[in-house]
């Protein structure tokens, strides 16, 4: 999780550097949901943070285990707010950050969206600032995708990129995760791409 959160934060920083916004300080909303992708999330924000950006959090549903409430201190120990609520207006979104992070649902989720993120999916539906999902854009189905679903504009594969990465038409496509050893990749026949040198994102 959190080499996986670090490489979310890696490719966001290159596809959205800093001197690409008008502020210097880019305010970043970073939604987490209840399982693992939020946990990403949570190690993203930290990131973006070192990285010189202005992140917020949104975690309604926080696991009551220690691993989340450890990865929760240390953003409030990093000044990240927590929001108490979500903006339900899309144009709140838009005049108060640069960007979203979708850190709501990977490729554990299934069936119709329970509340509170179905109204979240729909509010983010509507805002005009880029959405950069984390492993698989959330409300997606894993293997078969969404065309109703928010649309992002950037997707960080995790791992591999999963088989409904091929209704991704946003601008960034990054992988992301250099950490399954070769006998893994080769038993799964993973085919991955070479990252360069040490890095830990190749842009696909
Ligand atoms: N295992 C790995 O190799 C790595 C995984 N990483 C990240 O982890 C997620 C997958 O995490 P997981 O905890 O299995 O599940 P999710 O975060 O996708 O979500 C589960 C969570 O969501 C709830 N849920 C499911 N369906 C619905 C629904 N229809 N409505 C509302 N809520 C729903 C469910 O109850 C759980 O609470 C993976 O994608 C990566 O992001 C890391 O990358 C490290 C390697
Ligand atoms: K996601």
């Amino acid at each position: 999780m959190e080499l996986a959160g670090l490489s979310c934060a890696t490719a966001i920083a290159k596809a959205y550097p800093i001197s690409s916004f008008t502020s210097n300080l880019p305010s970043v909303l970073v939604v987490c949901g209840p399982g693992n992708n939020g946990g990403d999330g949570l190690v993203c924000a930290r990131h973006l943070k070192l990285f010189g950006y202005e992140p917020a959090i949104f975690y309604p549903k926080q696991p009551n285990k220690t691993l989340f409430e450890n990865l929760c201190t240390q953003c409030r120990k990093m000044d990240i707010p927590f929001l108490p609520e979500f903006p339900q207006e899309a144009e709140v979104i838009d005049g108060a950050y640069s960007l979203v992070i979708d850190a709501i649902f990977g490729f554990s989720f299934k069936g119709a969206v329970r509340e509170p993120f179905g109204s979240i999916l729909n509010t983010l539906k509507q805002i005009t600032i880029p959405i950069a999902s984390v492993d698989i854009p959330s409300g997606w189905d894993v293997e078969k995708g969404n065309k109703e679903g928010i649309q992002p504009d950037m997707l960080i594969s995790l791992t591999a990129p999963k088989q409904s990465a091929h209704h991704f038409t946003g601008r960034y496509h990054y992988l992301g995760g250099r950490f399954v050893p070769m006998a893994l990749q080769e038993k799964y026949k993973l085919n991955l791409p070479l990252y360069p040198d040490t890095d830990c994102v190749l842009k696909l």
